[in-house]
């Protein structure tokens, strides 16, 4: 005998009780013996209590509630009968309950009284209704079905709202009931009956509990609870959209489940059947083939460790501190004692050994109360001063991992608060009980989800991870990046588990935001339009807001500004990886805060492209460094545009057609005045030295110009082509003066101790940097470990798609440590 329980919104419409008399048919067409339990139709409940709430303050629109009621039902009996004489049967029937209904309604309107005993009889109407008519419904499908009121069956003390099963006599009525009936039993769930017929109901989760009531009187194989969900999930789906079907579980894990608000089931009711070890499905009416979750008593140690995660989404902390307290014996009892007497539940307790205070969390709505409760309960110590005045803190919340493993498992923790820390989520406070059924911490509400989908994807999803981006900047680079993201977005799916979404986006005008990734196929338009402007504090506060998990903000601009932003963004444990060189090589103090604030918040600051772009320079650098080696020296040709132009510039165009070919081929900066003064390899030199250690600020970079003056001193971009054209002989004159030699003209950077500097050379067959081509950049780094042979880094160090792929696989190598 399996018993089946149907509730809430599975039986909220009449097409879905059809789908539920479907389920049925193919239970009846195996041969297996089931019995079935309903609530009542979806919502019904609380419009009975509507109705009775009006009818007790004298109002008599009780009495379109009832009408609608009435009407409810008779449609669902017109829909699943038709026009048949069963049809004619349950309507009147129905009419004859409701009208007893009808008089009840208005006997609580004349006396203006609806005493918990009274609020029973009402309620029972529900499932009263609700059984009846679906067991028509099957009869008509061809299932032998009775309709069975569980009052007949399930005997309570008369405590009405939430009575106390008499088990004994409940289990005896039960076995003689259905030995007497061989039909399919379809009862009423919720409600039972006292001494002398009068109807109670069973409180919270009531018809699970008649499913179990039933399932341990009638020894059952199985009970399956039909939902609407697919069985329990590891989260909360509305909050974490990865969350999937948990297919076994403990009791005891469904039940911390279920504490923490998962509300497919509620295991107190189901005690009995769990106390007899019966097995529990949950299941879905909707998806009827999928095998939902199953709940049971086998544990399987070799299982995951964590089954699933939840929250508490509102709660205050209370924290009971002072000297008074240490090695101090019955403080604990006072606090909880006084708790108890004010009838204050407690949701989480935490004292530190150091004995000095002791932390609960409670509901908002009676932390006042908890507060008043112990101040009172320590009146003197607080008058003495050794018992402080309690704390309360509010605007928390606590999210939990829940699994029988764990215990198994040592690290699970670690992995937690990694996963907390990474996304910048303090813990407030931490509970585990002893039987490491559940890890608990309290936190600040406004992270709960970003808390969930951190912890879900740590546990399980660990190889599947999303990366949310905001990308400010789409222009070369940026757009380049959009493209390859787009491109490659299914490999990174399918073969490292990865999702990146770009979930908000800003060109000089306009800002886009979308938590669920922005369309990459046509995100020029979406911008374009877009109805808000840019603006940078706007677009930060939005990434705090939104506050995802893995989030990381990529600068794909030159611009200033954005840089005073960064030290916020890291503070919010936003990531960065930017080709951007102004923050890493503007102050020496900013450059070492950004490092100290992402380091303080466990965020990653990258910047590999800074220099040599793509090129790992960078992190060839903090490799050797990190390894114990010594730099002794660095040298480098770090322009790629200025390679590029050295390298064209053969005498056959004018020097400033060659500087304008390399803007075009994306190699210079959005001001190519910035590469041909020198000040961008200063900048990357600059980088280096700090790198390595050496506190060097801009003014320390010694640049030997090449530039004629009045090209230093261009007003603007166009005036400096202007007068490159005019100095074409200038140029020449130093090509020839090369050429004449056997040389070719390189700007090259050094740093030796703490000198840096820059200038152009000609170079001979001899030099290393003679035989670069294009856009090539060269790095050389003399060592302890590499000092007779230098180890070089070396290839295109400018250009649209190696650069943007630099800051793409930065982004990767941020995701995979986060
Ligand atoms: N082009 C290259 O080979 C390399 C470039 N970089 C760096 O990459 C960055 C971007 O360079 P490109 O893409 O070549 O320049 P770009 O000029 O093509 O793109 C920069 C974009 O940023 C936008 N922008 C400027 N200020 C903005 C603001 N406040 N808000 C929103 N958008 C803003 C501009 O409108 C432009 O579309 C620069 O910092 C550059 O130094 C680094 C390594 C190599
Ligand atoms: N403009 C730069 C691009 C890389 O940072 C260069 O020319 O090297
Ligand atoms: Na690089």
């Amino acid at each position: 005998m399996k018993v089946l329980k149907f509730g809430g919104s599975s039986v909220g419409h009449p097409d879905r009780i059809r789908g539920i008399v479907e389920i049925l048919k193919g239970y009846y067409a195996t041969g297996d013996h089931f019995t079935v339990v309903f609530s009542a139709f979806g919502g019904v409940t609380d419009q009975l209590i509507e109705m009775s709430e009006l009818a007790e303050q004298g109002d008599d629109r009780y009495g379109q509630l009832f009408d609608a009621f009435s009407e409810r039902h008779q449609t669902a009996i017109t829909t699943l009968l038709g026009e048949t004489a069963l049809y004619r049967e349950t309507s009147q029937q129905m009419r004859r309950s409701h009208e007893v209904l009808k008089n009840l309604l208005y006997g609580i309107f004349l006396v203006r009284e609806a005493s918990p005993r009274t609020m029973d009889y009402v309620l029972s109407f529900g499932e009263r209704s609700s059984a009846y008519i679906i067991s028509q419904a099957l009869q008509q499908a061809g299932v032998p079905t009775e309709f069975l009121d569980a009052r007949r069956i399930i005997k309570t003390d008369k405590t009405f709202g939430n009575a106390k099963v008499n088990f004994e006599k409940s289990y005896q009525k039960i076995k003689q009931h259905y030995v007497e009936h061989p039909k399919v039993q379809v009862v009423t769930g919720f409600i039972a009956s006292a001494k002398g017929g009068l109807t109670t109901t069973l409180g919270r989760g009531g018809s699970d509990y008649t499913a179990s009531l039933l399932a341990a009187g009638l020894k059952a194989s199985a009970i399956e609870i039909w939902t609407d969900v697919n069985g329990v999930l590891t989260a909360d789906p509305r909050r974490v959209k990865k969350a999937f079907t948990i297919p076994t579980m403990t009791y005891a894990e469904a039940m911390e489940m279920s504490h923490f608000g998962a509300k497919v089931i509620y295991p107190p009711t189901l005690m009995p059947a769990l106390q007899q070890r019966i097995p529990l499905y949950i299941k879905n009416t909707f998806a009827p083939e999928f095998e939902g979750t199953k709940v049971s008593e086998d544990s399987n140690p070799e299982g995951a460790a964590v089954r699933g995660i939840s929250s508490i989404n509102n709660v205050a902390l209370c924290t009971v501190s002072g000297t008074g307290m240490f090695g101090v014996p019955g403080i604990a009892a006072r606090i909880f004692g006084a708790l108890a007497q004010a009838g204050i539940n407690i949701i989480l307790i935490t004292q530190g050994s150091s004995e000095h205070a002791i932390s609960f969390a409670v509901q908002p709505a009676v932390a006042e109360d908890a507060r008043l409760a112990v101040e009172a309960a320590f009146a003197f110590e607080i008058e003495r001063g050794v018992v402080n005045t309690v704390k309360v803190e509010r605007e928390l919340c606590v999210v939990a991992i829940i699994g029988e493993n764990m215990r198994y498992q040592p690290g699970i923790s670690g992995r937690l608060f990694r996963a907390l820390g990474q996304n910048g989520i303090n813990a407030v406070a931490i509970a585990q009980g002893s039987s490491e059924l559940n890890v608990s911490v309290v936190i600040a509400k406004e992270d709960e989800t970003k808390a969930l989908n951190a912890l879900h994807e740590s546990f399980f999803l660990s190889d599947h991870k999303t990366l949310h981006l905001f990308i400010v900047g789409v222009g070369l680079i940026g757009g380049t990046l959009l493209q390859q993201i787009q491109k490659q977005n299914e490999y990174l799916r399918e073969r490292r588990g990865m999702e990146v979404k770009v979930v908000g986006l800003a060109n000089s005008k306009k800002m886009l935001f979308d938590a669920e990734g922005i369309d990459l196929a046509d995100w020029k338009d979406q911008l374009r339009q877009a109805d808000t402007a840019i603006d940078l504090a706007v677009f930060v506060g939005r990434m705090r807001d939104l506050n995802l998990s893995n989030s990381i903000f990529v600068d794909n601009t030159a611009d200033k500004k954005i840089a005073t932003f960064y030290e916020h963004i890291l503070d919010e444990s936003i990531s960065i990886s930017t080709p951007n060189k102004i923050a890493t090589s503007s102050g020496y103090l900013q450059y070492q805060r950004l490092k100290r604030i992402a380091e303080k918040r466990g965020v990653q600051f990258r910047y590999e492209t800074n220099v040599g772009a793509g090129l790992p320079v960078i992190s060839t650098l903090r490799d050797l460094i990190d390894s114990g080696d010594r730099i002794t020296k660095i040298e480098g040709v770090l322009s790629g545009s200025l390679s590029y132009i050295f390298n064209t510039f053969d005498g056959s165009r004018p020097f400033a057609a060659v500087v304008r070919e390399a803007k075009e081929k994306g190699f210079t900066e959005p001001d190519p005045r910035i590469d041909l003064s020198g000040k961008d390899v200063a900048r990357k030199i600059l980088i280096l030295a700090r790198e390595t250690g050496v506190a060097l600020d801009a003014e320390q970079v010694t640049i030997d110009s090449f530039l004629p003056q009045e090209a230093s001193e261009a007003a603007d971009v166009s005036a400096f082509f202007t007068v490159l054209e005019e100095r074409a002989a200038y140029f020449e004159q130093l090509l020839q003066q090369a050429q004449q030699e056997e040389k070719v003209l390189r700007m090259i950077a050094t740093l030796e101790g703490e000198i840096a500097t820059i200038g152009i050379q000609a170079v001979g067959r001899d030099n290393p940097f003679f035989t670069l081509s294009g856009s090539d950049n060269m790095i050389v780094f003399t060592t302890d470990r590499y000092s007779v042979r230098p180890l070089v880094v070396r290839g295109p160090g400018a250009g649209a798609e190696v650069t943007a792929a630099g800051v793409f696989a930065e982004i990767i190598q941020i995701g995979t440590l986060s």
